[in-house]
């Protein structure tokens, strides 16, 4: 470094950059550097994943970290720009609509995250975090903003008198309310909830969940609840929906999941033999093996094939293709002619 010799960590970058402000050629040379080196490789963070989602329902998506949930549920909600396929929104692909249109659209899709802290602005009271969006958007009731931040503190079980507080002087239950009267400001219709009890003490996860059930049923909401709990899964949704490393691997009525005929794929009934419950002796089949495989180099045919402890030679080099059985489940599994786990239980509890 010439002239003078920066003593702190600040001082030498605020060096740096002044010296760029001069020479802007360095920006290129820097820039020049990057370009040459390897690309970085590519996840297929979502691989040929089509998920219709019903007016009204709670559709649980589950599966273990980094199998795509939260990118799914961004590229639903608008939020991430998919590299092919569609987001449709009542037939219409919500990537052609313009102007306002478009805007209408992404807020009728809300996300609730999981740690509220990191998306309410802590420098804003509850009345401008709530009012924000609704104002810029042209959504205020006649009452203006006071009396929407009324309605919305009273719906999610918050007192009116807290509209001047900030979001520090809240707990994480509070909070995370706070966060769902911000997305039910801007009217949506679809919540997609992703991990949003996953951060709290259990007790007041109880409270959020009823929440939810709650607004379901009051505002006609329709909702994808994304979460590793599946006893909660099975608590709140209608529909299941499990994903491994970018694909849905299967999908079937909550009821029928975890009823006595339960999962068709292997790794769904692993997943389910890690859930404690006493009313499930002689049910389980294993537990979920080894770690998952990096998603930059999925194994091919099924991902789950290294993990998976009925594993056949086609499973190896062919990928099961989603097959759709009565009751709305289907399943992605070569095991019994494609219909999944199903002959093996049968065969099992026959031999007791
Ligand atoms: N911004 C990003 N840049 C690069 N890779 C990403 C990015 N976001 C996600 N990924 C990768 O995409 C894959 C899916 O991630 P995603 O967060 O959707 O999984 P997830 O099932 O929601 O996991 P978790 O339960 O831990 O949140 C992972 O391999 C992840 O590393």
């Amino acid at each position: 470094m010439s002239g003078t010799e920066a003593a702190t960590p600040l001082a030498a970058a605020r060096a740096v950059s002044k010296r760029f402000q001069r020479k802007p050629d360095m920006i290129e040379r820097f820039v020049g550097r990057l370009a040459g080196s390897p690309p970085p490789p590519t996840v297929h963070a979502l691989d040929d994943v089509s998920l219709e989602v019903m007016k009204g329902e709670v559709v649980g998506l589950v599966g273990e970290s980094g199998c795509g949930k939260s990118t799914l549920g961004r590229a639903i909600a608008g939020m991430l720009p998919i590299s092919g396929g569609v987001v449709e929104r009542q037939g219409r692909d919500i990537a052609s609509l313009k102007g306002r249109d478009r805007m209408e659209m992404r807020l009728r899709t809300q996300i609730i995250f999981q740690d509220p802290m990191s998306s309410l602005n802590p420098r804003k009271t509850v009345r401008q975090i709530i009012g924000e969006a609704p104002r810029v958007h042209g959504l205020l009731p006649a009452g203006g903003v006071d009396a929407l931040v009324a309605d919305l503190l009273a719906r999610v079980g918050l007192d009116t008198a807290v509209a001047g507080r900030y979001p520090h002087q809240f707990s994480g239950g509070q909070r995370q309310r706070l966060g769902i009267a911000r997305a039910l400001a801007v009217q949506p219709d679809f919540l997609v909830c992703d991990e949003s009890i996953a951060a709290l003490d259990v007790s007041i996860q109880a409270q959020v969940i009823n929440l939810f059930m709650e607004l379901k049923r009051d505002l006609g909401l329709t909702l994808l609840f994304i979460s590793h709990d599946l006893s909660v899964v099975q608590h709140i949704s209608d529909r299941v929906v499990v994903m491994y490393l970018g694909r849905i691997v299967e999908s079937a009525p909550t009821d029928e999941i975890f009823g006595p005929e339960g999962p068709r794929h292997p790794y769904t009934a692993a997943l389910l033999a890690e859930v404690p419950r006493i009313d499930r002796r002689g049910h389980t089949f294993s537990t979920v093996k080894g770690e998952i495989p990096s998603p930059l180099s999925p194994p091919g045919g099924c991902h789950f094939h290294p993990r998976c402890p009925f594993a056949m030679d086609i499973c190896k080099t062919t990928r099961p293709a989603l097959k759709d059985f009565e009751g709305g489940h289907s399943a992605a599994c070569h095991l019994d002619g494609g219909a999944g786990l199903r002959a093996i239980k049968r065969n099992t509890s026959n031999d007791k």
